[in-house]
């Protein structure tokens, strides 16, 4: 049977005057995760939670680990371009592949996500969910609907044979998605096996999230076979 149904908003959308209490209402409306997106102005145009995030994916496992995080999901572009000085602090560890770092991120006890930007060909993955050491496998592709950098943008339906593909090669993989999704558009998402659905204006922008929330659910949940 496929995974079940996730519903992750993404806390881009909400009030950052207010966002204990946006992230407690959202959990309280039936989300299932909060999707937190780490911006640093240099891989995407815009910066979320400061200045001292960089581009690397290894750089901050630990702190992320230490500050109460279950899943951390990076990009497989970021993880390809990183250095040697992307490495943990105090560590002199090199340059960093995807494998390394999903067996590092494992390490650390957390859930790793591999996600792609919309240019990126869902090929890159194959060696990655393939290889031979479980330790070294994602537990989650995260398919790009937009390009990532900013919530608000549309749909990229054209994404979706991409997570068509990851679905029937992988019956059970959480295979998540990430923009532009609402109730407009998780019909198609579902369709194509997307299960771990990232919805932040639509949530955070309708009058009863509770409702998105749990149409999207539905979506996903009347697909599961
Ligand atoms: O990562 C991103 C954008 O880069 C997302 O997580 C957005 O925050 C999703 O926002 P909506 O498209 O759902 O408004």
């Amino acid at each position: 049977m496929s995974p079940p149904a996730i519903i992750a908003p993404s806390i881009l959308s909400a009030n950052f005057s207010a966002l204990g209490k946006d992230c407690e209402d959202t959990i309280n409306n039936g989300a299932d995760w909060l999707h937190i997106d780490i911006m640093d102005g240099h891989f995407v145009p815009n910066i979320t939670w400061g200045p001292a995030v960089t581009a690397s994916p290894k750089r901050w496992v630990t702190e992320f680990k230490n500050a109460g995080c279950d899943l951390y999901c990076f990009h497989y572009e970021a993880a390809i371009s990183s250095t040697a000085a992307d490495s943990p602090a105090g560590t002199s560890e090199g340059k960093t592949s995807p494998k390394e770092l999903i067996r590092y991120i494992h390490s650390k006890g957390m859930k790793a996500g591999i996600a792609i930007k919309p240019k990126t060909p869902v090929d890159v993955l194959w060696d990655i969910l393939d290889g031979q050491n479980a330790d070294e496998r994602p537990d989650m592709v995260l398919v790009m609907t937009v390009e990532p950098g900013f919530g608000g943008q549309s749909f990229m339906a054209e994404q979706l044979p991409k997570v068509k593909a990851l679905r029937e090669k992988y019956p059970e993989l959480p295979i998540e998605v990430d923009g532009g999704l609402s109730e407009k558009t998780i019909d198609q998402a579902a369709d194509a096996g997307a299960n771990v659905i990232v919805a932040g204006s639509a949530v955070f922008g309708a009058k009863d999230p509770a409702a998105v929330i749990s149409k999207l659910r539905e979506a996903v949940e009347k697909r599961r076979s």
